[in-house]
C-alpha cells in the first residue's frame, strides 16, 4: 500500500529539496535523506565520516576523467569511485532458463554440455547482456565446474538440481580428492580459460564496456554440496549438519574446507590469468549456518582464500556474496572489516553482497561510507512485482545504499519464473537514474562530502 501511494507520485513531482536538505537541527555537516522511499534509512553523513581515517585517493577529486569514463562502470565503483553516473546493475545467474534465447540451448543440451563448451558457452554469457544491457557480462559455468577436476563428479539434473558424486562422507572419501593447482585447472579446465579469453576478446571494443566477471563456490559452500551429494535440495544439509555436530565429523569437515580453500585459490588465479577483471565468491549456503558456526566454519575459510589470492599477486575486485549476511553483519566483520583506514589495510575483500532479508541502509551505517556494498532487491520483486512495485523497491534500496559505493543487485539469483520484460524494465529502470533529479542530488551531496574530506 505504502510502496503503490508513493510510487504514484513519480520522480517529477519530488523536488531536489524535498529529497535531501541540510540538517539544522544537529551538526551543519549533517544531510538527511528525505525520499519517502527512504523510510528508516535516514542517517548522518557527518557520523559516518566522523569515524573514518583517511580517504582513498580515488575518492578525492569530484571530476572523473577520461580515462576513468572509459573503465567500465562495474570496475569503476569496485574500486571505491562514487563520481559515476549511476549504480551499475547486473543480476545474479541473469543467464538462465528464464529467457527464451537460453532454452533454446537449455532444451537441447544437458547443463555440462552447455557449460563445457565454450562456443556455447560465451553465447549464454552474452544473452543477458545483449538482452537487456547489464553491466556485467559473468562467464557461463557454475561454482560445480572445478569440482571434477577434483576428482568429484557432478551433473545437473532437471527437475532435482545438482547431484555429486560420489558423496563425500567419510575419510577415505576425503582421501579420493586431488585438490586443484594451476596448472591441473589448466589441464582439465581448458574450456573456462577458453571461454573467459573469448568474452574478453569480443567486449574489448564495446562502449559502454560491461565487467568481466568470473566466479566460484565459497569453501563451506562447495563442501556443503560435496557432502550433501545427490540429495541436493531435498536433504536440505542434514548430511553437513550431521557432520557438523560430531567431534569426528567435524576434523573431516575441516580437512574438506581446507582442500576447497587451497583449490579455489587456484582457480580463482587461473580465472584472473585468462582475462576475469572481478569475480564473485558464492556462500550461497551459508545460511544454513548459525552465527557462532559461520565465523568457525565458513569465514575464516574465505580469509584464507582472500589471501591465498592476494598472495598470488591477483589484485582484481573480489566481491562476496554473503547469503544468510541478515542476522550476521556483525559477524561479516571478520571478513569485511567496518573501518578501512586505507587500501592496504583492507583483508583483499573488495566488495560485500547482501541478501534479500538483509537491511541495505543497516548494512551501510554498520560498514560506513568506504564500503562497496552490493544487492539486494527480492528476486521475487522482480519474478512477480509490478513495474511501480519494481522502481519503488530499486529507489528505497539504492536509497537505503546511498553515502557510499553501491552495486544494484537482487538479493539471490533470477528465479525461473520472472518475465524477460520485468528483467528489461529493472535495468532501464536502474540506467534512468543517471538522468533523475533526485539521484542527481544524492550523488551530487555524496561527492561533495567526499571531496570535503
Ligand atoms: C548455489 C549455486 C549453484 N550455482 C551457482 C550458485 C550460486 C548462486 C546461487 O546461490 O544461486 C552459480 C551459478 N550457476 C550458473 C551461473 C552462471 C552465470 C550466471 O549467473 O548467469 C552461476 C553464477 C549457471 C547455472 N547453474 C544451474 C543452472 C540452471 C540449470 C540449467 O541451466 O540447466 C544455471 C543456468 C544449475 C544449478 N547449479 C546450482 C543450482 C542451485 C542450480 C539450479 C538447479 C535447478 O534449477 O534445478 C548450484
Amino acid at each position: 500500500m505504502f510502496l503503490c501511494s508513493i510510487t504514484r507520485l513519480g520522480h517529477s513531482t519530488w523536488t531536489s529539496r524535498s529529497w535531501l536538505r541540510t540538517s539544522e537541527a544537529s551538526n551543519e555537516t549533517g544531510l538527511k535523506w528525505l525520499h519517502p522511499r527512504c523510510a528508516g534509512s535516514s542517517y548522518r553523513f557527518s557520523s559516518l565520516y566522523a569515524s573514518l581515517g583517511t580517504q582513498r585517493d580515488d575518492s578525492r577529486s569530484t571530476e572523473a576523467s577520461a580515462a576513468e569514463n572509459e573503465q567500465p562502470l562495474l570496475l569503476r565503483v569496485l574500486r571505491g569511485d562514487v563520481r559515476v553516473p549511476r549504480p551499475p546493475v547486473w543480476l545474479m545467474r541473469q543467464a538462465g532458463r528464464y529467457m527464451s534465447a537460453f532454452r533454446s540451448y537449455s532444451d537441447r543440451y544437458a547443463f555440462r554440455e552447455r557449460a563445457e563448451n565454450p562456443e556455447i558457452a560465451v553465447e549464454l554469457s552474452l544473452q543477458p547482456w545483449r538482452a537487456f544491457g547489464v553491466d556485467a557480462v559473468i562467464m557461463f559455468a557454475d561454482i560445480l565446474t572445478p569440482l571434477p577436476a577434483m576428482g568429484l563428479d557432478y551433473q545437473i539434473v532437471p527437475g532435482k538440481g545438482p547431484c555429486i558424486k560420489p558423496s563425500i562422507r567419510s575419510m577415505e572419501d576425503l582421501a579420493r580428492i586431488e585438490p586443484l593447482t594451476i596448472d591441473a585447472a589448466e589441464a582439465a579446465l581448458p574450456f573456462v580459460g577458453a571461454t573467459l579469453t573469448e568474452l574478453a576478446r569480443q567486449l574489448a571494443t564495446r562502449h559502454p564496456r560491461p565487467a568481466l566477471l568470473g566466479f566460484l563456490g565459497a569453501p563451506f559452500t562447495l563442501a556443503a554440496y560435496a557432502i550433501d551429494g545427490e540429495g541436493g535440495r531435498a536433504t536440505a544439509g542434514r548430511h553437513v549438519k550431521r557432520m557438523m555436530y560430531t567431534a569426528e565429523g567435524q576434523n573431516l569437515l575441516h580437512r574438506l574446507l581446507t582442500i576447497m580453500t587451497e583449490s579455489m585459490v587456484a582457480y580463482a588465479v587461473y580465472q584472473a590469468r585468462m582475462g576475469a577483471e572481478a569475480i564473485q565468491i558464492f556462500d550461497s549456503w551459508a545460511h544454513l549456518l548459525p552465527p557462532e558456526d559461520y565465523r568457525e566454519l565458513s569465514l575464516p575459510y574465505i580469509a584464507r582464500l582472500v589471501q591465498g589470492i592476494r598472495a598470488a599477486d591477483v589484485q582484481i575486485p573480489l566481491i562476496l556474496f554473503a547469503n544468510g549476511s541478515c542476522g550476521k553483519l556483525d559477524t561479516l566483520e571478520m571478513v569485511f572489516p567496518r573501518r578501512i583506514i586505507s587500501t592496504t589495510d583492507a583483508p583483499g575483500l573488495d566488495a560485500l553482497g547482501l541478501d534479500w532479508k538483509t537491511s541495505m541502509a543497516e548494512a551501510r551505517r554498520l560498514y560506513g561510507p568506504q564500503a562497496i556494498l552490493q544487492g539486494n532487491i527480492d528476486p521475487m520483486v522482480l519474478a512477480f512485482g509490478e513495474q511501480a512495485t519494481m522502481a519503488a523497491a530499486i529507489d528505497r534500496c539504492v536509497c537505503s545504499a546511498a553515502g557510499g559505493p553501491h552495486i544494484l543487485n537482487l538479493g539471490h539469483g533470477v528465479m525461473q519464473e520472472t518475465p524477460e520484460d520485468s528483467v528489461a524494465y529493472f535495468c532501464d529502470h536502474v540506467r534512468a537514474l543517471a538522468s533523475a533529479n533526485w539521484y542527481r542530488d544524492l550523488r551530487a551531496a555524496l561527492i561533495e562530502k567526499r571531496g570535503m574530506l
